[in-house]
């Protein structure tokens, strides 16, 4: 399905509700599984979820995950600890270049029974569940935190606990801090010193315990980036948040004030609101927050200023090569982009072409950062059903607030 959002202007103040973080109900949704006192609010409506609830629930041979990297990635390890179950585990045609050697290798080091069922390092994967004993491993910690958290989300279980070694630069922190914070939270003894985690073994969670899992601050970026682009005055309240939010990506309250944006919280949510204009250059390491460099690199392109975004090398595996994506697609509509395998150069623009066709690249981040430019001018959103994979309700929710979309 291909949309066009014509030249829209939003009202003066809004309302948007989002569902639970998708990464922290993905992480919620296998200690369930594994803990079953525990009761889940505010899931996720993803896609992802309900890939990761369907596969958890499933008693079949062959599990497909599509492109739902963090479910392939937990899921390789919650399988090597079901004892007598055999699974191939597939994804989607990226997810079979995606790597997860990294992981693979960790797991099997501590005992696991897993073979490649194609390509060397990718996935499908075969896994034979059994009972791990060994709790000592290493693994590099530069390519993807998702192996990290994949480990420690199963570690609790395992006879001996589980300490991990992290080997090199560390990538995505937040998200192995918000896996740590969310078994702290069912009563799991962790800690995490330098380079090494810790994990105690834990055979049941103490109390029936129901865990309200935050809104999801990877979609709320879209309306940080629409405010920025609105009149000065303009007002968007998003709920469900709180300050002290376990993802990284809330960092966007800090990174946005450089657009004039302020963010206020309250007890249902954070009120953004256009302050101030602000055409100075933007320098952003994103090491931590990666999901959000799409919609940064956007909101800046529309504002017509230049930035220079570094800690950018796990785009290249995520749903596509998501450098390569935005430099042809802000190229497109007239900016000028230069990458590296690292890092983004936006120079800055005066003009942004009409009606151009963006591809998405069976990526949703693509489609939903480039929305927020209709504010500017008429765009062409090509398969823009892909946002399902993290915010199904995403183009609803933009004609809510005033974006004039038609089929
Ligand atoms: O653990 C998670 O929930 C995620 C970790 C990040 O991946 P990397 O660690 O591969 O950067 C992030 O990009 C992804 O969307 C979700
Ligand atoms: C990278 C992402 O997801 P995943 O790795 O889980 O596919 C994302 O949602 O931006």
């Amino acid at each position: 399905m291909h949309i066009t959002l014509q030249k829209s202007t939003i009202a003066k103040q809004s309302s948007i509700q989002i569902t639970g973080s998708k990464s922290e109900s993905n992480r919620l949704l296998l200690l369930k599984a594994l803990y079953p006192e525990i009761s889940l609010d505010n899931v996720s409506n993803s896609d992802d979820s309900n890939l990761m609830t369907n596969a958890l629930s499933s008693n079949t041979g062959l599990v497909d995950i599509y492109h739902a990297g963090t479910a392939m990635r937990f899921l390789t390890a919650y399988f090597s600890v079901q004892e007598g179950r055999e699974v191939v585990l597939t994804g989607s045609k990226r997810m079979k270049e995606r790597p997860i050697e990294v992981l693979v290798e960790a797991l099997q080091e501590l005992g696991a029974d897993i073979s490649y069922v194609e390509n060397e390092g990718f996935p499908p994967i075969k896994i034979k569940g059994k009972k791990l004993i060994k709790n000592k491993v290493s693994l590099k910690a530069n390519v993807s935190s998702q192996y990290i958290s994949a480990l420690l989300l199963i570690a609790s279980k395992l006879e001996n606990g589980l300490e991990l070694t992290l080997v090199g630069d560390i990538t995505s922190v937040p998200y192995i801090k918000m896996t740590l914070s969310l078994l702290d939270e069912i009563g799991v003894d962790a800690t995490f010193n330098g380079h090494v985690i810790t994990v105690k073994p834990k055979v049941n969670a103490q109390t029936p315990k129901t865990l309200t899992v935050e809104s999801d601050w990877s979609s709320a970026s879209y309306y940080f980036s629409i405010a920025a682009i609105s009149e000065v005055g303009t007002e968007i309240r998003l709920s469900s948040y709180k300050e002290n939010s376990l993802q990284g990506d809330s960092v966007l309250v800090d990174i946005y004030k450089h657009f004039g944006v302020s963010a206020v919280f309250n007890d249902h949510g954070v009120i953004l609101k256009k302050e101030f204009s602000n055409l100075e250059p933007l320098t952003l390491d994103l090491k931590n927050a990666p999901d959000i460099a799409q919609t940064i690199a956007v909101t800046c392109f529309a504002l017509g200023i230049s930035c220079d975004l570094t800690g950018l090398h796990t785009l290249k595996i995520k749903e596509t090569d998501r450098l390569v994506a935005l430099k042809n697609e802000i190229e497109k509509l007239g900016g000028q982009v230069d990458i590296t395998d690292k890092s983004l150069h936006l120079s800055t623009s005066t003009i942004i072409n009409e009606f151009v066709p963006i591809e998405t690249y069976h990526d949703h981040r693509m489609a939903m950062a480039f929305a927020p430019l209709a504010l500017k001018t008429a765009i062409i959103i090509k398969d823009a059903e892909v946002v399902s994979k993290s915010y199904p309700t995403f183009w609803d929710d933009l004609k809510s607030i005033g974006f004039k979309i038609t089929e």
